[in-house]
């Protein structure tokens, strides 16, 4: 036997035990489980195991059933229930023969180790002898009645008096044997069920046993026991009697009805939880109305509110509160978190906080006379609800006096309903927000398609506009490299900051247009408008109305009032190109205009006040115009406030190589070309032609190239410099070639002599060693 079961044993090991225990004794001990703890030698060999093949297996593995055919439960499922047994037994051997028993079970404490088990000893049938003596003998009975743990009574089958109860009987129903020997159950309000069939049935048969399994027993003191009553016929001494076993199930029963309360409680706050999940994304405030509501009725609580924290989370107020009084209760009141500093600070730390006595706990004490005395609040169920970056608020449950405390459902109840708040309060928001953009949108598309109908209407009423407006100048498309075009920029760069009118004089092509918007974009006008208006293009009966605008029927085809160009630049610009071609008689009106900075509308006969800066530009010389009576001379010393003399590229060859780069590489970009080379050549051939067309000239023979160009080099097709005499290429002679033009000179001056006074040297100012070095290297002969 091995050494558990041993102390096992000896835990059980009362003397009467002791005396029971001999070799010969069926018998076994199971755990409350139905395991084998303990097996004796010869019950295993009457089943053919061996010690070892049983024990720590369940009794199951001997399929226990029951012979008695009136008993309705199975051995071990009434063994389990009860914890008593007496009669037979069927057991399944080894050999898989069946072998039937007298059994009688009874449950045992461990002195040792104070667990219980059940004693299960066993006799060989038939003999019904031997049952007798098990139940004479009075020790194994003093073992099975009177020191059973459990309620056992005797009672006369004639008479159904008791005749015995044991101490566990006395304890539990509350009469002493002395005041129950004697007594039926029904005399003393015990249970009457000796009146009913089963107990006939067992007068008649042998071995019968009963079991009531919702039996109801009054104890001494009237309380109501539920119990389960095991009834069974054992013989002593030749005697029949009934045997009672009292299982009292009360506690169970108790047990599975709060089993079955916090259950149906459970689905209830489930089903609580789902309806309110259920109505996120509604109205924020309907939604705080029926969460309140639900949750204090689902909680069983008198009152249930939501706060919302301020954005600093300062104070708390009330948005919502439920009260099943319907009294006025805090709504939009307020709690400043640093008056309370030891409530705030314990619910953001915990999330959570329950209060079984507000006016004596010290997070609540210095508040409950203001809120929680007048309302008769004894305790609180407080949760932070969280918001996306902080928290939202808190959930509050409070209870009026009552004993109940706040249990676990309660607070994961109460946590759950914060996370609906949360999510109801994040969806609001989000709708909030989307209304907000839909909204803006709408404004959005509104604004536009009122801009779009003012564009169109602006579009309408003067064609010119969006056209004079896009002439916005880029420094990017000036380029240059020659002191002279610096020079003129530098002037440009004076006068710009001034008011002063820009007489721009210049050949054409020279980039006065360009200069001219330089002016006005680096003006303080530069936002506003730049108009142009070229004399040379407009056609003579025009030009007073393209300047000066006309009213609707003032002339044929004015089918519109129009303005005119210095209207359109009021604020700005009025760039005056080919001003040389201004017919005479528009000059003095034109002059007036300037002067007066006023013009008329023809057809009407108010005059207008304009804020206009004048700059002209002609590649006429206008002093000879006004010499030969074709240009006004007063309009000539009008304009003529801050000349700009814009030089011919001829006249500044630096220019050329920059301004073929910066062509190429723009329309080599236009045209998609990946021109990258131009060779010495082409730049100095260019270099070396006239350009009467100037910059422009230039622009459109490189634009011809970059389209004809094939490869990465620039080819410029037929391209001959001009006639000799348009050619200046003399002055285009390179450094190296000069010097030795140079020297050559002095040297056939100063015959070939360098040293002395009268050599070249000193006429060249130079060292004679310099002058010799320069002279070998320049490859200088003296002509033979
Ligand atoms: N410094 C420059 N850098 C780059 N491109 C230039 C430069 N100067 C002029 N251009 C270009 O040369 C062309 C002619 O310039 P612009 O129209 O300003 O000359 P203009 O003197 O006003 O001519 P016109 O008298 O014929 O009206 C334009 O395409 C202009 O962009």
């Amino acid at each position: 036997m091995s050494k558990q079961n041993n102390e096992i044993l000896s835990g059980l090991n009362s003397s009467e035990f002791t005396q029971i225990l001999n070799e010969n004794t069926l018998m076994c001990l199971l755990n409350l489980k139905g395991k084998f703890v303990y097996i004796s030698d010869p019950l295993c060999s009457l089943l053919g195991y061996q010690e070892k093949d049983l024990f720590n297996k369940n009794i199951t593995l001997l399929k226990p059933t029951s012979v008695n055919k009136h008993q309705s439960k199975d051995w071990w499922t009434t063994i389990k229930e009860t914890h008593h047994w007496h009669g037979y037994v069927n057991f399944l051997k080894q050999n898989g023969q069946e072998r039937k028993l007298m059994s009688t079970v009874s449950l045992m404490e461990s002195q040792e180790n104070k667990e219980a088990y059940f004693l299960c000893v066993f006799k060989l049938l038939p003999l019904p002898k031997e049952v007798e003596e098990f139940v004479d003998n009075e020790l194994c009975f003093k073992w099975f009645f009177v020191n059973s743990p459990i309620p056992k009574a005797l009672f006369s089958l004639d008479t159904f008096q008791y005749i015995d109860v044991n101490n566990a009987w006395e304890n539990f129903i509350g009469f002493n044997k002395r005041e129950v020997v004697g007594q039926t159950p029904e005399n003393l309000n015990i249970h009457n069920y000796f009146d009913t069939s089963f107990v006939e049935n067992l007068k008649s048969k042998e071995n019968h046993t009963h079991n009531l399994d919702n039996g109801i027993v009054f104890l001494k003191s009237s309380e109501k026991k539920r119990v389960i009553l095991n009834y069974e016929k054992i013989v002593i001494n030749g005697k029949a009697f009934l045997l009672e076993v009292i299982n009292d199930i009360t506690d169970r029963i108790k047990y599975q009805k709060e089993l079955k309360s916090i259950s149906k409680k459970s689905i209830e706050k489930k089903d609580a939880i789902l309806k309110l999940a259920g109505l996120v994304g509604s109205d924020l405030n309907y939604v705080f109305e029926e969460i309140t509501k639900l949750a204090a009725n689902t909680m069983q609580t008198e009152r249930v509110s939501i706060w919302e924290f301020d954005s600093k989370r300062k104070y708390i107020s009330c948005k919502c509160a439920f009260n099943s009084k319907d009294e006025k209760y805090f709504n939009h009141i307020e709690l400043k978190s640093h008056d309370y500093p030891k409530y705030f600070n314990s619910l953001f730390k915990n999330k959570i906080m329950k209060v079984d006595d507000v006016l004596e706990d010290k997070r609540t004490k210095n508040f409950a006379d203001a809120y929680f005395k007048p309302y008769g609040i004894k305790s609180t169920l407080d949760v932070l609800i969280q918001g996306h970056y902080s928290p939202y608020g808190v959930l509050c449950f409070e209870r009026l006096e009552s004993t109940d405390e706040w249990t676990i459902e309660d607070e994961e109840f109460a946590t759950s309903i914060a996370s609906i708040i949360s999510l109801a309060v994040e969806s609001d928001k989000r709708k909030t927000a989307e209304i907000e953009l839909i909204k803006s949108n709408e404004k959005l598309v509104s604004l536009n398609s009122e801009l779009s109908k003012l564009k169109k209407e602006l579009e309408q009423q003067n064609i010119y506009l969006r056209k004079e407006i896009d002439l916005v100048f880029n420094y990017e498309e000036m380029v240059y490299g020659s002191k002279s075009f610096s020079q003129v920029l530098t002037e440009v760069e004076h006068v710009a900051a001034t008011n002063a009118t820009v007489l721009l004089l210049g050949e054409s092509g020279t980039g006065k247009e360009l200069l001219a918007r330089a002016v006005h974009n680096i003006s303080p006008r530069k936002n506003k408008p730049l108009i142009k208006v070229n004399c040379a293009a407009i056609p003579k009966e025009l030009i007073e109305s393209e300047l000066f605008g006309h009213k609707k029927g003032s002339f044929t085809g004015a089918i519109n009032d129009k303005l005119g160009k210095f209207q359109l630049a009021d604020g700005g610009t009025l760039f005056l190109d080919e001003i040389g071609e201004l017919p005479l008689d528009m000059q003095p009106k034109l002059l007036r205009a300037i002067q007066e900075s006023e013009v008329e509308q023809i057809g009407s006969t108010k005059t207008e006040k304009v804020d206009i800066r004048i700059i002209a530009a002609t590649n006429r010389n206008l002093q000879k115009e006004v010499k030969e009576k074709n240009f006004r001379e007063d309009l000539y010393f009008r304009l003529n406030v801050f000349p700009i003399i814009i030089p011919p590229l001829r006249e500044r060859v630096e220019d050329i190589p920059i301004l073929i780069e910066h062509f190429v590489n723009k329309f080599s970009k236009q045209y998609n070309k990946n021109v990258k080379y131009i060779s010495e050549e082409t730049k100095r051939n260019l270099q070396s032609y006239n350009w009467p067309g100037n910059i422009r000239e230039l622009e459109n023979l490189v634009e011809r190239a970059v389209i004809l160009s094939n490869d990465e080099k620039l080819v410029i097709p037929n391209f001959k410099s001009s006639s000799k005499e348009s050619l200046i290429s003399s002055t285009i002679l390179s450094l190296d070639d000069v010097q030795r033009n140079h020297i050559k000179k002095v040297l056939k001056k100063c015959n070939y002599k360098i040293d002395g006074p009268e050599g070249a040297a000193k006429l060249l100012e130079m060292k004679p060693s310099t002058l010799r070095d320069r002279i070998k290297k320049l490859g200088i002969e003296r002509p033979k």
